[in-house]
């Protein structure tokens, strides 16, 4: 078997340009909205992609898909770079990718029956022939998604935010993609239904093999769903491990600041439960990034969010990768792995 990850993103930058004002038209400046993200994603896998409104997560998933400009960095496709792909060359990326979208009311054409927006995809990628085979494989997503058959001739606004999401998930299933990027696909639902999409993404994952990169603000959730999770921070990685360390073991600031802001289930433990305060207040912006390290203020590097010296992230053996300048590896026996190093 190959070694090549399914999907791997080198120093990806996205930065837009903000319009200039009536006085000086010209020096609207940029928003860096991803900064220099790197990360693999190998087949059957899970990756979390977490962080505050803001810190980059929906354009890293939208550049990846090729759905927003990319300003510098490479992305490739099972070891294919298909970063500056255009046109006609991009159609088979539109397949192989897809999406499933946080808004399950806005994701749908409210014109479309449920049998048309499922079976888009089979028509467009010319998956099946036939009117019959078209109609047949788009009852078998329903099934495989938990809607009854008699559902196909319906409305959107004739579903529930939960089976709209189905909806969804089945439509993203008929283009038969390698890997789907799943934008909060459960943040706009009532909580006793997120748990029914999270374990159906879980479900069709283990059925069909598929490849999740779940971008999500909500810890609590990702953690039930991710294998590894990776946390952003104003357009940067902070940190990666595997769910389990991560959670358990968190080694940047950041990263255990948003773990301190989970609210835990025991009563007695949740009254006991201190918000880190680096975390309350205004979400910082890109747009106006703050001027030190918010973490480690006395850090000499603490300027531009460590833009100016920025630490960089080592994809290691252990996979537990930390970016900040003041961390120590714990162990001496693997000096490389660990340390953010000083660029
Ligand atoms: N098309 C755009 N033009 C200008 N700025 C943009 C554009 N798209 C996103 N941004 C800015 O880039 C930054 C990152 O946005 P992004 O939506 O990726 O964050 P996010 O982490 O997904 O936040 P949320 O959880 O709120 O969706 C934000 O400051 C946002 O305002």
């Amino acid at each position: 078997m190959s070694d090549t990850p399914l999907l791997e993103v080198r120093n990806l930058k996205v930065h837009f340009k903000l319009p200039g004002t009536l006085l000086r038209p010209k020096s609207g400046g940029s928003v860096k909205a991803v900064d220099g993200v790197s990360f693999h994603l190998n087949r059957g896998e899970t990756l979390g992609l977490v962080g505050e409104s803001g810190c980059g997560k929906s354009t890293t998933g939208m550049a990846v898909l090729r759905m927003t400009p990319v300003s510098g960095g490479e992305i490739h496709l099972e070891g294919e770079d298909i970063t500056h792909l255009n046109g006609r060359a991009l159609r088979p990326l539109r397949r192989r990718m897809q999406m499933i979208y946080q808004d399950p009311f806005g994701a749908l054409d409210p014109r479309m029956r449920v049998l048309d927006i499922i079976g888009e995809p089979l028509k467009v990628h010319k998956l099946v022939t036939g009117r019959k085979a078209y109609r047949q494989e788009v009852l078998r997503l329903m099934d495989l998604v938990g809607l009854l058959p008699d559902m196909c001739e319906r409305y959107p606004h004739e579903f529930s935010g939960g089976q709209r999401q189905r909806i969804g998930i089945a439509r993203a299933l008929a283009a038969q993609p390698d890997v789907i990027i799943c934008d909060e696909p459960v943040s706009a639902l009532d909580v006793s239904i997120q748990a029914q999409i999270i374990n159906l993404l879980k479900d069709l994952q283990e059925e069909l093999g598929l490849t999740y990169l779940f971008v999500a603000h909500d810890l609590a959730v990702v953690r039930h769903i991710c294998d590894r999770v990776m946390v952003m921070y104003l357009g940067h990685v902070v940190e990666v491990a595997d769910s389990e360390t991560l959670y358990t073991n968190p080694q940047h600031p950041y990263t255990q600041a948003l773990l301190s802001a989970i609210p835990i289930p025991d009563p007695r433990a949740e009254s006991r439960r201190e918000v880190d305060p680096s975390i309350e207040g205004e979400v910082p912006s890109p747009v106006n990034p703050p001027s030190g390290c918010p973490f480690h203020p006395r850090c000499k590097h603490a300027t531009d969010v460590c833009k100016q010296v920025a630490p960089t992230l080592q994809d290691t053996e252990d996979g537990h990768g930390v970016s900040c300048h003041l961390y120590e590896p714990q162990s001496e026996a693997e000096p490389s792995t660990r340390v953010a190093s000083m660029a």
